[in-house]
């Protein structure tokens, strides 16, 4: 795993060449039934509780990949894209289908928990080998879809609200996480990040995995966890690199060849660099501390950790301070 980052980032966090606030950014049309809700929604504990197929291979990416990402969809008010939040509500059943869909990110699951225990131990300096380190800590899982990362979370003790723009997701979520008393506390709403920013809503860790990906504007979205956090408090995000080797091996191969995803599932245009991520935290008041790849291994098809962040990737920064002196080392 990288306990620092990548020369290449650090020097693109140095030079800050980072667009100009409010750069290419165009009104969202959300035509979708499935584009939900403006203000929090079915909120509730759990204890109370067809996308398009293109027929062939997808475009290929411009070759080289240059320049800032092409995220110009959306509005600055509003994260959701109706195309994207679709997709989530066609296979919103499927979610704790193991061998179905999210397959993937189940696989994935014990891998990316890792990073998390890690991080979150080290920054709010917990004992990661105690039974519930995350202990008294409120921690949000934006686009929680299922809820398969807010279930182990609140196991470490944390509590949990989950909150996705697909209502079928959240429902989902509630009546897995209502069968065990471990996680029937969680609070899963059907949600946007931004629309808790307005509520005032401040977590101790925002956590967002595979989301940013399918956003309207990924800085815009970056700036609403950060508003989510509060001060020297903890963000978590995961993603897809928008890399040649992503291109052939998340879209070419998951989706087209072994059929793991929906095709269609990920734009390689929409995807988001590790630069490109670190930069949009930077504007969003969130330091990058640390990075790490998830490398799959064909042989014993699961995944881990590593210094490869060419493909998936995960990255933990501090929501930075009033006062920076006060930060947690
Ligand atoms: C690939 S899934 C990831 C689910 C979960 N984070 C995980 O990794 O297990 C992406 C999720 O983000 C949700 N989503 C997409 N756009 C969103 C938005 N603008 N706000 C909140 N959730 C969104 C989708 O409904 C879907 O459940
Ligand atoms: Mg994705």
């Amino acid at each position: 795993m990288l306990r620092r980052l990548p020369s290449s980032l650090r020097r693109a966090l140095a030079s800050s060449a980072i667009p100009p606030r409010g750069a290419r950014v165009a009104n969202p049309t959300l035509s979708s039934p499935h584009a939900l809700t403006p203000q929090w929604r079915g909120c509730a504990s759990a204890s109370a509780a067809g996308s398009s197929s293109p027929s062939s291979l997808p475009p290929p990416p411009p070759s080289p990949p240059q320049g800032p990402p092409p995220h110009g969809r959306g509005s600055a008010a509003s994260s959701l894209n109706s195309a994207e939040v679709a997709k989530f509500a066609a296979i919103a059943e499927t979610w704790w289908d193991s061998q179905g869909p999210f397959k993937p990110l189940h696989l994935m699951n014990p891998t990316r928990l890792s990073f998390i225990r890690s991080t979150l131990c080290r920054h709010f300096r917990r004992d990661p080998y105690s039974a519930k380190p995350l202990e008294g800590l409120k921690v949000i899982d934006v686009g929680c879809g299922g809820g398969i990362l807010s279930e182990p979370l609140a196991r470490m003790g944390a509590a949990v609200t989950g909150i996705d723009a697909v209502d079928k997701n959240i429902k989902i979520a509630q009546i897995h996480a209502a069968s065990d008393p471990t996680t029937a506390s969680i609070e899963y709403c059907c949600t946007t990040a931004e629309d808790l920013v307005k509520e005032s809503n401040q977590f101790d860790a925002v956590i967002s995995l595979e989301v940013i990906e399918h956003v309207a504007n990924p800085l815009e979205f970056c700036k609403s966890l950060s508003a989510l956090t509060v001060p020297n408090g903890a963000t978590v995000i995961s993603t897809i690199n928008r890399s040649m080797r992503a291109y052939a091996t998340a879209i070419v191969a998951a989706e087209y060849i072994l059929r793991w995803l929906p095709k269609g599932t990920h734009e390689w245009s929409k995807l988001v660099t590790p630069e490109e991520l670190a930069l949009a935290l930077q504007r969003a008041s969130i330091s990058v501390q640390e990075m790490a790849g998830f490398v799959y291994n064909p042989l014993t098809g699961g995944w881990s950790l590593s210094d490869d962040i060419s493909i998936n990737y995960i990255a933990y920064g501090i929501k930075k301070s009033e006062t920076p002196s006060t930060m947690p080392q």
